[in-house]
Order: structure tokens, then sequence, then C-alpha cells
């Protein structure tokens, strides 16, 4: 009896696993619609509680809605003595997406509303995971460069506050402009890894908290959200501009996979990189570090003469938050403070619509045999 071999897809490629009407990432024309929205627009005029808002509901919000918004996440943002203190127990051996992956985890332990689901309860879990998972990521840089917490400031909106518990300080707005633009372009994409392990998770009616908490163990790898952390330790192997070209034969010679580089969708260029790319280049000018630029110019010349292979949105987002002053492990947990808003409208998205995720596999183990 001859079986046809079923159609495998390593890696899920090309596949269309279902529908969602939160964001639309088309290749062909190079372009990302959040709800609609171009990203490129959303970057230049909004902050990011609204396009946090967006994902969310469908809609800009309203100017009251804004200001609930802004009110819920402010009231949010204080991490619990107990959740400092099991940060302050975890060592600083520990990568900053571990610690962050255990406070989330803390933060639904903490939450006796954890397993409710209806929209509401999950709205309200989504905001309180805006609002922390700042207070997480400014106070474990802290706290590794030995330094005191930085209680949030209420007077402050997102982004600015953000900088404010990270330094101490907020910095000048070119640089905190380039730190919103940054958090809105990472928002969302459609049914990358993360979002679509905590579709995953979700599917199985599991809480919230589990499915963001498997979605920060996605990023974490550096085919995904660990390429920003990648970059700037490329950036540190090659030293400077003079030795990118050869520093690439090297590492292509050695199948090195260039962090920074390529994308599982676009395939003629990441539709975000221009818009983060200009607030890099601000950033460069703001901190006189053209060294840096042509460092960065180079080496992509010389990985498109190469390989033809374009950058996507880690390769200018890792010198952006270098220059902002984060420290290079703090980069991932950056992406999770904005992806988690497009985590979370997946979350409520696949509950609305629920289907158990449950793909099939092909057997090619041993045949059957028996114990003798
Ligand atoms: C925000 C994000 O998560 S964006 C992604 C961030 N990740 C990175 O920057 C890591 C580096 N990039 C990569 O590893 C890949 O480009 C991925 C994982 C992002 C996408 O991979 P895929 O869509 O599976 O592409 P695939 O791996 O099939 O690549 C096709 C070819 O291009 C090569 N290629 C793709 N990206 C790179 C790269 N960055 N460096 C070197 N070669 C590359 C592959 O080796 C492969 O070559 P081959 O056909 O000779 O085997
Ligand atoms: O879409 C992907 O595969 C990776 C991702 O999350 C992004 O590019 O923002």
């Amino acid at each position: 009896m001859s079986e046809t071999a079923p159609e495998i897809r390593k890696g899920l490629a090309g596949v269309v696993a279902d529908t969602t009407a939160i964001s639309k990432v088309n290749p062909e024309t190079n372009s990302l619609l959040y709800r609609g929205y171009p990203v490129q627009e959303l970057a230049e005029r909004c902050s990011f509680e609204e396009v946090a808002w967006l994902l969310w509901h469908g809609e800009l919000p309203t100017s009251d809605q804004l200001a609930g918004l802004r009110e819920s996440e402010r009231a949010g943002r204080e991490l619990t003595p107990e959740l400092r203190e099991v940060i302050d127990r975890i060592p600083t051996t520990a990568h900053p997406m571990d610690v962050l992956r255990t406070a989330v985890s803390l933060v639904g332990a903490q939450d006796p509303h954890a397993d409710e689901a209806t929209e509401e309860a999950s709205l309200t879990k989504a905001v309180r995971l805006l609002a922390q998972v700042p207070a997480v990521v400014a106070y474990d840089q802290r706290r590794r460069r030995g330094q005191d917490l930085v209680p949030p400031d209420p007077e402050l909106g997102y982004a600015e506050n953000f900088l404010h518990m990270t330094f101490g300080q907020v910095p000048e707005p070119v640089v905190v402009d380039a730190f919103r633009v940054s958090l809105i372009l990472y928002a969302e994409h459609s049914f990358n890894a993360s979002t679509f392990t905590a579709r995953v998770i979700t599917s199985t009616m599991a809480d919230l908290y589990s499915a963001v908490v498997g979605a920060i163990g996605a990023l974490k790898g550096p085919l995904h959200g660990g390429a920003n952390e990648a970059v700037m330790h490329v950036f540190e192997e090659i030293g400077s501009a003079e030795n990118a070209e050869a520093w690439l034969e090297d590492a292509l010679a050695s199948k090195r996979k260039i962090m920074g580089f390529g994308h599982r969708v676009y395939k003629t260029g990441d539709s975000r990189v221009p818009t983060m790319k200009a607030a890099l280049d601000r950033l460069v000018e703001h901190y006189d570090r053209p060294d840096l630029l042509e460092l960065y110019t180079r080496l992509e010349a010389a990985m498109g003469e190469r390989k033809n292979i374009l950058p996507n949105l880690d390769y200018p987002s890792g010198p952006a938050y270098h220059l902002m002053g984060f420290d290079t492990a703090t980069f991932t947990p950056l992406f999770v403070a904005s992806r988690v808003v497009g985590w979370t409208a997946h979350v409520m998205e696949q509950a609305a619509d629920n289907a158990l995720i449950r793909p099939l596999s092909e057997y090619d183990g041993p045949d059957e045999r028996h114990l003798t």
C-alpha cells in the first residue's frame, strides 16, 4: 500500500495558520499596517500609549480613553516588595530576559484574577504588564550597575518614565523620541515566533500571563528578539569600520548567521528599518558618534554585496539602544516592553475565536518493534 508523503513546511514557512485583524505585514509592498494604519505614520505622530490602545481595541483612543489608559498605566508602575525581593535574589549572572521572564511569572502569580479570561479582565492584565515590565527592566539594569531603584514618576508619560526609571533622569527630547519610535516599531508583527507562541499557549485556555511568559522565552533567541543584542556584540567584535569587510568574510566562511540581517517574511527589506535608521542617525549626531554610523554603513553594504541580504529592525535598534545608554543585555527586554502589547492583543484575538493549535507531524522513527 503506497502512501503519499504529506507536504512538510519546515519552520511552518509560508503556512497561513489563521486570520488576524491586528497587523498586516506585506512583503510585496514593503509595508506594515497596525489596524490599517501605516506604522511609519504612527511612529511620526503617536505616543506609545496611543498605539497600545489602537492594537488592543482596533481604533485610536479618544482623549478621554487615552487619559484613562494613562492613569491606569501610571497607577500600575510600582514593583511590589515581593517582586523586588525576588529580582534581588536572582544572580546577576542570569540574563535580563531570564529575570524578566521570572518577574512576569510572579506578577501573574500575584494576580488573584489571573485565570479570568473575559476581554475586560485581559485588558486589565495587559495594562498591568505594560506598566510593570519597564519597572522590572529598569530596576534590573540599575541593580547590575550597583545603583538604587528609581521610583516611577507619575508626572511622566510612558517613554519618559521608562528612561527616568532606568537612568535617574529624562534625557534630551531627541533621545526620548528615538526611544518612543523604537517602541512603536517593535510593538506588533503578526504571527512571528513569540506571538505565535503566545497564541499556542492561549489556545489551550491557559491564562494570559502564561502566554506572555512563553512569548518572552521565544523572543530571547538570537534568531528572533535576541538579535538586537547580538548586533551590538557583532559591532564590538568588528571594532571599527575598516575591519567590517574582512570580519564579514571570516564570519560567512565559518557559516555564521549575521545578526540583524534577513527576515522570514521580508525578503526585499524590512518596512520599519528606514524609520529606525532615521532615529539612529539623529542619535549619532546628538552623541557625535560618526564612527558607529560608519561601521553600520560598511557592514550593511558588505552584507548587501556578498549575500544580498538586507537589515531587519534589530540592526538599527541595537546601536540606537547602545547610544541611549542601555546595557547590551537589556536590549531584548526593551523589545519585550514593546511587544507585550502585540502579544496581549493576539491573546485576546485568539481567545475570542479559539481553536486548539495542534499541528500534525510525520513520523520518521524506527518501525514498530517489540521488547524481547
Ligand atoms: C525582530 C526579528 O525577530 S527580525 C529577525 C532577527 N534575527 C536575526 O537578525 C538573526 C539573523 N537572521 C537569520 O538568522 C535569518 O535571516 C532569519 C532566521 C531571521 C530568517 O530566516 P529564514 O527565513 O528561515 O531564512 P533562511 O534561513 O531560509 O535563509 C535563506 C538563506 O539566506 C541565508 N541567510 C539568511 N539570513 C542570514 C544572515 N543573517 N546571515 C547569513 N546568512 C543568512 C541563509 O543561510 C540561507 O542560505 P542558504 O540558502 O545558502 O542556506
Ligand atoms: O516577524 C518576524 O518573524 C519577526 C518579528 O517579530 C519582527 O520582525 O518584528
